[in-house]
């Protein structure tokens, strides 16, 4: 006869045993009564994906995560579920999973398709990347079509218009639920501003600036997201800072350039916590994306937007820009302008 210690390991076991685990961790969250949102990552197992997947394991306001890929989401979601914070992980495997995958969600964040090589343009990845979006969104439309979806996969520019082609031919459109992630063109803007005040004591308006934490610069970067449509507005950045036109001109650059040299999850993770802040009623949400708007005469375009249970609830104005912004902002809506035309007849043609 088994003592009664054995027996009751072996009872703990086939409960920590897969596929028992996630179940009993869905119990004891069920009885824990934790509120929060249910969150889809589609394309979890890449390089942000991973990464975006651990931070929202980390978040307090998701309840539930679901890591869908076509390929190492088993893998990836067993890691996960190992994270000793309240969220629950369930993982799904290829197209037959993802209306599983979807269904319930509140909140839908895509991150899937491929990568720039060295060399590469984000719109050199539209043949592929196209038609990658307009199946998941598809399969958003069906099963939850009043889901915020953050929109990361690259060309941005060209997979916000295609997502909405998709929403509008399924009836399901809902502007201020689709934004496409530009967070990171700010957290860069943040940054190397910092940096720069830093480096550069005294070009702040009010006297010397030491040690600036980027927390607290706050760079609006409008237009979309690639090379001469990310347009920061550095005449409007906070704490008030001046730079000479050569500054401006480098700084611009830097930022515009950011993605050839890094590319990183954190501001996924970032923008994606804006949104359910927002969508939990939490005032006072703001964060800069590629959204539908009347800000320009283009049907879509990145700016400040209050973030609220609606989701974009407000689209803010460009302000007032310089001279330098004014040129940039026409070489921007230029380039924007095909870009969101090429995602548009993706689906009509
Ligand atoms: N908006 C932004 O700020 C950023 C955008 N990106 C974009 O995000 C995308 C992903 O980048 P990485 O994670 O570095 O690439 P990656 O190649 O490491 O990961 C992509 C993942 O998508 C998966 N995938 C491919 N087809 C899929 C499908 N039909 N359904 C579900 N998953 C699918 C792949 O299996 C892979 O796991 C790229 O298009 C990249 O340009 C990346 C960083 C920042
Ligand atoms: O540049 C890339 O290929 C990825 C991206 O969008 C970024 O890092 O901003």
């Amino acid at each position: 006869m088994e003592s009664s210690s054995s027996q009751r390991v072996a009872r703990i076991a086939a409960h920590l045993n897969p596929p028992n685990f996630e179940l009993r961790r869905e119990e004891c969250r069920a009885k824990g009564g934790a509120p929060g949102f249910k969150v889809a990552i589609l394309g979890a197992a890449g390089g942000i994906g991973q990464s975006l997947a651990l931070l929202m394991k980390m978040n307090p306001l998701v309840s539930v995560l679901h890591l869908y890929d076509v390929v190492n989401s088993p893998g990836v979601t067993a890691d996960i579920s190992h994270m000793d914070t309240t969220a629950v992980v369930r993982g799904f495997l290829g197209q037959p999973q993802l209306e599983a995958a979807l269904t319930g969600m509140d909140l839908v964040v895509i991150p899937a398709g491929v990568p720039r090589k060295p060399g590469m343009t984000r719109d050199d990845l539209f043949n592929i990347n196209a038609g990658i979006v307009r199946t998941l969104c598809e399969g958003v439309a069906k099963c939850c079509p009043n889901a915020v979806v953050n929109l990361i996969s690259n060309p941005v520019n060209s997979t916000v218009p295609i997502a909405a082609e998709v929403f509008k031919k399924a009836g399901t459109y809902n502007p201020k639920r689709l934004l496409g992630v530009t967070t990171l063109d700010v957290t860069r803007a943040n940054t190397f501003v910092s940096i720069f005040a830093t480096l550069l004591v005294g070009t702040f308006g009010q006297g010397e600036v030491l040690g600036l934490d980027p927390k607290m610069v706050d760079v609006p970067v409008v237009g979309g997201h690639a090379g001469v449509t990310i347009l920061p507005l550095l005449s409007q950045v906070k704490p008030p800072c001046s730079f000479t036109p050569e500054e401006t001109e480098y700084l611009t650059k830097r930022i515009q350039d950011g993605g050839t040299e890094v590319v990183q999850a954190y501001a996924a993770a970032k923008f994606a916590d804006a949104c359910l802040r927002g969508l939990k009623g939490d005032a006072g949400v703001v964060e800069c994306a590629f959204v539908a708007s009347e800000v320009t005469e283009l049907p879509f375009f990145a700016s400040k937007v209050r973030l609220g249970r609606a989701g974009a609830e407000e689209v803010y104005q460009l302000g007032p820009l310089n001279e330098y912004e004014r040129i940039g902002l026409e070489k921007a809506k230029k380039e924007l302008a095909e870009s969101i035309q090429k995602g548009t007849n993706f689906i009509k043609k």
